[in-house]
């Protein structure tokens, strides 16, 4: 197969781009990568070539806006300035989504350059492999000096790539060029396979230059944190939670309704592998509802949160699963958390009720209504059945922190497995391993 230029342009995940350099090449692809990336919603660029030294790769950032009609310009422009370096990496700005997009809008994009540090780029990711670490953030978050001793010519073994691709979590893929582009988008939150891909890609290829231009190949991909939503009804706990996982402290007084919906970045290590966070704390009240939303879209989970004192925070779940239902994505892992649990004195709800609830929120439950049918549905069904398709389900005290690193890890837990599941691994039991995690900490003794 001849080679043929590859522009790689994706934000978000490094471990997504690791991936699609591989089967680029794969496909004999000359490839040439860059990564845009969110300057506001998240934590400084991380570097997707981990240790890669960032000395910049040209004095000056590139004067004129980068897009894929002047890519290989630009390119050729960059390539006879004398201050160009090799296996460096470039931050610059890029502008590259004019039109406004509200989905984008918030965007600060940022980019950098990959070229010649491919190689060890590649080499970091097969001995991180080899270490069974899975693909999520220590390429980005790789120290320098592993990359000191590192030789030159890598190739790239059996590398696997239907398998790894078909376990990668595209959330949003998204093609859009000018006038009588191609526009692919609503794509988000599925599995795909290679095939899929290099359709993907000759779609863009053709969009950008038509059928008679070929030679370059262009990729949108977001493919962002894993976006974790907390909601319930006001009052519930949902802020103090959040406070509790990430500052480890409850603070008492005064309730004050939050306005509107913020976030939280946590990084969480789950088997050796660190899965980034990014906790949305929503507004109870009603007349937000329609500004969270907009947020159920992007959820990887959900974190339904009922105060074990306050019955109509009970009974509302239901309608709230029915919205989960209806803006969320059919993927979305939803968590049952039933809070104050410190407060047992006044209790409203038993901890049976809010496992009852958590068994019969099978997914259909989010349409179905709680007929007594439902019930005995759940109530005959097989262990092993109840595990697979009910909601996980746990009391938790933002106050005393019973639990609430646990809900979080598990969710990490989860969303990693689902991400980067290897071959030989089993399938991920949240069920079990919150059932163990219980159990090893006595953490419900009072309960
Ligand atoms: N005892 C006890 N009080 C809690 C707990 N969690 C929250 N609270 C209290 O409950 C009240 C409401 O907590 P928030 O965390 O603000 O509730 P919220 O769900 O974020 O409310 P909205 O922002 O309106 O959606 C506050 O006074 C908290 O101190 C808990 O686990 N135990």
């Amino acid at each position: 197969m001849p080679k043929r230029e590859c522009l790689l342009l994706y934000w978000g995940s490094s471990a997504l781009s690791v991936v699609l350099i591989r089967t680029l090449m794969q496909f004999s692809l000359e490839l040439v990568s860059f990564q845009t990336h969110s300057g506001i919603r998240s934590t400084p660029i991380p570097s997707p070539s981990g240790g890669v030294r960032t000395t910049p790769l040209f004095n000056r950032p590139p004067t004129n806006e980068i897009s894929p009609l002047n890519f290989s310009e630009w390119m050729r422009s960059a390539k006879q300035d004398g201050s160009r370096q090799s296996g460096v990496t470039m931050p610059f700005e890029c502008n590259y989504f004019q039109q406004p997009r509200p989905q984008f809008e918030d965007y600060n994009m940022k980019g950098m350059l990959i070229e010649n540090s491919l190689s060890q780029f590649l080499k970091h990711e097969k001995r991180r492999q080899e270490r069974n670490e899975g693909l999520v953030t220590e390429v980005a978050a790789g120290e320098e000096k592993k990359w000191e001793n590192l030789d030159q010519d890598f190739h790239i073994e059996s590398p696997n790539i239907h398998a790894m691709l078909g376990r990668v979590y595209i959330k949003k893929v998204k093609v859009e060029f000018g006038e009588g582009g191609v526009r692919l988008d609503r794509l988000w939150g599925r599995k795909r396979d290679l095939g899929y891909i290099l359709q993907l890609m000759s779609h863009a290829a053709r969009a950008v230059y038509g059928q008679t231009h070929r030679k370059d190949i262009i990729i949108i991909i977001r493919a962002a944190r894993r976006e974790t939503i907390l909601v319930g009804d006001s009052g519930v706990g949902k802020t103090s939670l959040l406070v509790q996982f990430d500052q480890g402290k409850f603070i008492p007084g005064s309730f004050s309704a939050t306005v509107g919906i913020g976030f939280t970045n946590k990084e969480v290590t789950v088997d050796n592998v660190k899965v980034q966070l990014q906790i949305w704390d929503t507004a109870g009240q009603e007349r937000f509802r329609s500004v969270t939303h907009a947020y159920y879209r992007d959820a990887h989970a959900l974190l339904l949160l009922y105060d074990i004192t306050n019955k109509s925070s009970f009974d509302n779940i239901r309608a709230w699963l029915t919205e989960i239902h209806e803006y969320a994505h059919t993927d979305v892992v939803i968590m049952l958390l039933g809070n104050k649990a410190d407060m047992s004195g006044e209790r409203a709800i038993r901890r049976e009720e809010g496992e009852r609830l958590a068994r019969v929120s099978l997914r259909t439950a989010t349409q179905t209504p709680l007929t007594p049918r439902v019930l005995l549905l759940t109530a005959v069904c097989s262990p092993s059945f109840i595990q697979e398709y009910s909601v996980p389900f746990m009391e938790t005290s933002a106050k005393t922190g019973v639990n609430v690193e646990l809900a979080f890890t598990a969710v990490a837990k989860e969303l990693k497995h689902r991400a980067i599941q290897h071959p030989n691994e089993p399938k991920f039991q949240i069920h079990k391993y919150i059932d163990s995690q219980k159990e090893k900490s006595g953490c419900c003794s009072y309960f």
